[in-house]
């Protein structure tokens, strides 16, 4: 029996920067390389707010790769409402600065185009709130380019950690979570996105979010916490001086649910309340550590390699059990590694497809409840450590 052909998956991309370009070569990859065959993805349209620049976009990142005569060529447009009002596109990204996120991504909404927004997806809270609301308003697909929830591993280590089985390593008691980079802040100009409180600079609104979604993957998420958000929310955090953004930031949370009834094989007790901590750190002025995330279980340890926003290998450590040795020594281990052509931006794009063409509005995987327990975490830490925006960068401020 023949295969049926892919389904055509029409792009438009926002903004022509580093981010932009690096998801449209992860795009454009033949999906059979990472055994995906009911979509295909396709640039139909690039916007910037120089038409030079959206040019030499789509002649460097889309026309080298889209060469057949069947393909729709893509157009260059000099500014984003040009893009917004094109009726041949099924999505649009969203590949601005932080800042930028909430008009580029309310301008596609309103125009009623289903949005994929880079992370982090708002500045803080209140403009995802509006957000949502706007994009339910308008029957559109939206959702937070958390591309590390859709990585094959992410999916192996979950069924690691929730199983009561064999493999399983028990409940989560403590995560650490670390991305850092070390960007040299100092040589930075101090326009430079990483560092400009008016676009949202600092470490952890640019690295956070994926120490972060860690959290949420494997605690939030996991059936003993059943999506409760986390109870409390600590931080400490270094300012960079000469702007005042984050430069080095620990947040620790903790999860707590008291009526936990998912009871792990570990259990002798039946099923008891559920808690586990959360240690996230970024840092703009170190290179990230190895492994880049330890999960602590209550039988072994899942440790992920570095770097954390695309892992491509875990180590899973087991302890002697009751009458086993020595307690608390590892008695076996085992390390499993990933390979795919591309960096991995490109599985969220499926999901994406999926999910339009399935006529939801928000992915099961990653959706609006997720991306608002991260800008609350985020909000509150920016509270606690005085990192206030300058006037009239937050297009939103409170709940309407
Ligand atoms: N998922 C991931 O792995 C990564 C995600 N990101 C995210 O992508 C976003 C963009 O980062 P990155 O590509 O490094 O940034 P760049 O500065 O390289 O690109 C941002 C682009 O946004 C457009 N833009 C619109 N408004 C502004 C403005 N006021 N100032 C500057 N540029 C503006 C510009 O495009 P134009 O002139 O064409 O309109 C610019 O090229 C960030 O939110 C970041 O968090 C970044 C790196 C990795
Ligand atoms: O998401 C990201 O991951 C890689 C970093 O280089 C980048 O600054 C950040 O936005």
């Amino acid at each position: 029996m023949a295969t049926p052909s892919p389904r055509v998956f029409r792009w438009g991309i926002i903004s022509t920067g580093w981010m932009a370009g690096k998801f449209v070569d992860d795009l454009l990859i033949d999906p059979k390389t990472r055994d995906v065959r009911d979509v295909v993805h396709k640039v139909v349209a690039v916007a910037s707010r120089d038409v030079k620049k959206a040019d030499d976009f789509v002649k460097d990142h889309v026309s080298t790769v889209q060469k057949d005569d069947s393909d729709p060529k893509a157009t260059a447009y000099g500014s984003y409402d040009e893009l917004y009002a094109d009726e041949n596109i099924d999505v649009v990204y969203v590949g601005t600065p932080h800042t930028q996120h909430y008009p580029a991504a309310l301008g596609a909404i309103r125009a009623g185009k289903n949005v994929l927004c880079e992370k982090p997806v708002t500045a803080n809270s209140f403009e995802l709130k509006s957000l949502i609301a706007e994009a339910k308003k308008h029957n559109v697909f939206f959702m937070e380019a958390m591309w590390t929830k859709f990585q094959p591993l992410v999916r192996e280590v979950k069924k690691i950690l929730d199983d009561e089985g064999e493999l399983g390593v028990g409940r989560p008691v403590v995560l650490y979570a670390d991305f850092s980079m070390n960007f040299r802040p100092h040589d930075l100009p101090l326009m430079h996105r990483l560092v400009d409180p008016k676009l949202g600079g600092g470490a952890m609104l640019d690295l956070g979010p994926y120490p972060l979604a860690w959290a949420l993957m494997t605690i939030l998420e996991h059936p003993a916490n059943n999506l409760q958000p986390p109870s409390s929310i600590q931080s400490s955090v270094i300012k960079f001086a000469p702007t005042g953004v984050d430069q080095n930031t620990t947040i620790t949370l903790t999860f707590s649910n008291p009526t936990s009834t998912w009871k792990s094989s570990s259990d002798t007790t039946g099923p008891k309340p559920f808690t586990a901590t959360a240690i996230l750190h970024s840092s703009l002025t170190i290179p990230d550590p190895t492994p880049g995330a330890v999960i602590r279980c209550e039988r072994g340890t899942i440790e992920i390699h570095a770097p954390i926003p695309r892992s491509t290998g875990f180590t899973v450590k087991y302890y002697n059990g009751p009458g086993e040795g020595e307690a608390g020594k590892v008695k076996k281990e085992f390390t499993r590694e990933f390979e795919y052509e591309g960096f991995g931006w490109h599985f969220q794009a499926d999901e994406v497809a999926r999910c339009v063409w399935g006529g939801k509005l928000e992915s099961e995987q990653w959706g609006h409840e997720k991306s608002l327990v991260m800008m609350s975490v985020f909000d509150e830490v920016r509270r606690q450590c005085g990192y206030v925006f300058p006037e009239g960068v937050e297009h939103v401020v409170g709940d309407s």
